[in-house]
């Protein structure tokens, strides 16, 4: 991979209502790609550009497939996460912008996690003569406060700093109260 860090767009179907609101609404615009570039169009031009434009590593356009998205933009990172590259794959964007659908998927169309964790156990099964050790854990962060999905209470967790991290890696730890 050439950067440290890749950013992947993924633009998702309007819902009806969405598409309804498109359709009347006068000062509305859409979005034309170009490779990996996007840019305000206005809604009845893909060709009459308004101005912005935004660039990312790839862009990933309404009719994706969270397969394609995980083949092009996310299963190099798993694959040298499993040749010990620390490595995190992370989704980001406001609220029904597509973040569950896409890394928690369903069940006609496996999500992110799903293919992510079959490609570690594939890993590990071939490669049968070095021991791995899995561990997983269950987060979330909400309005500041960190819970563990796996604990059936639920206790908000502690965020403290590792002492013994070197002075360039700060590492937050999270633990039980
Ligand atoms: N690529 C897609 N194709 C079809 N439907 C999608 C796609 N992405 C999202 N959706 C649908 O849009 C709705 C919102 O998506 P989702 O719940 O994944 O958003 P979210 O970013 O996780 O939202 P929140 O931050 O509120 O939890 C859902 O009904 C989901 O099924």
């Amino acid at each position: 991979m050439k950067d440290n860090i890749n950013v992947a767009i993924r633009i998702r179907p309007q819902t009806e209502k969405e598409e309804t609101s498109f359709a009347s609404s006068s000062s509305a615009f859409s979005w034309a790609i170009n490779e990996n570039t996007i840019s305000q169009v206005t809604k009845t031009d893909s060709k009459a550009y308004l101005g912005t434009s935004y660039t990312f590593d790839k862009v990933y356009n309404q009719d994706s497939k969270t397969h394609e998205i995980y083949y092009g933009a996310v299963d190099d990172i798993v694959k040298s996460a499993m040749n010990g590259i620390n490595a995190t794959v992370f989704a980001y964007g406001q609220t029904s912008s597509g973040k569950t659908h896409t890394m928690y998927g369903k069940s006609n169309e496996a999500g992110i996690i799903n293919l992510a964790i079959r490609e570690v156990f594939d890993h590990i099964e071939k490669n049968n003569r070095r021991q791995f050790i899995v561990r997983m854990s269950y987060l979330e962060i909400y309005n500041e406060i960190v819970s563990d999905l796996l604990d059936p209470n639920r206790k908000n967790l502690k965020i403290s700093e590792n002492a013994n991290a070197s002075s360039l890696t700060h590492l937050i730890l999270f633990t039980s109260l």
